[in-house]
């Protein structure tokens, strides 16, 4: 699949996002090394910080079905520059991305910006930096 195709994928599943609180839709589409694909809007929720962001549901959805190698994720929201994904995704996409997987953020205007893992969150805390006996 290609970019534009995962790109237009994450445009789709904008629509479904549940955005009452902040009306900022986001989507993103995630393929799986195998070429699966897996989508995700952002989930908001009356106690705010309990929200999903899209990035984080394609991925929980992936993992959920048993899918642990990943190729690329696109994302895209009605933002200025191409939407950034935030603090916490990051983290979750370096639990589960190599440092080559690409991720590309997008706006509605079609500007795309391409990161890959390594990129995106440098000097991440990864299992390996716990203790030893500790990693599962
Ligand atoms: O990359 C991003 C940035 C924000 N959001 C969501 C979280 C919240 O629902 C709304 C406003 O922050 O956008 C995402 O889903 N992905
Ligand atoms: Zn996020």
């Amino acid at each position: 699949m290609e970019m534009k195709q995962l790109i237009n994928e994450a445009k789709q599943i904008r629509d479904k996002a549940y955005t009452p609180y902040s009306k900022f839709p986001v989507g993103a589409a995630l393929l799986t090394e195998n070429g699966d694909l897996y989508t995700g809007c952002n989930i908001e929720n009356a106690a705010y910080p309990v929200t999903c962001c899209a990035e984080r549901v394609a991925i929980f959805k992936a993992i959920a079905d048993g899918h642990y190698k990943f190729k690329n994720l696109a994302v895209v929201a009605d933002t200025k520059r191409p939407v950034p994904p935030c603090g916490s995704c990051r983290q979750v996409m370096s639990e589960f991305f190599d440092s080559d997987v690409e991720i590309y953020t997008t706006n509605l205007h079609g500007d795309t910006k391409t990161f890959t893992m390594e990129e995106i969150l440098p000097f991440s805390f990864v299992s390996s930096d716990l203790p030893e006996e500790e990693v599962k």
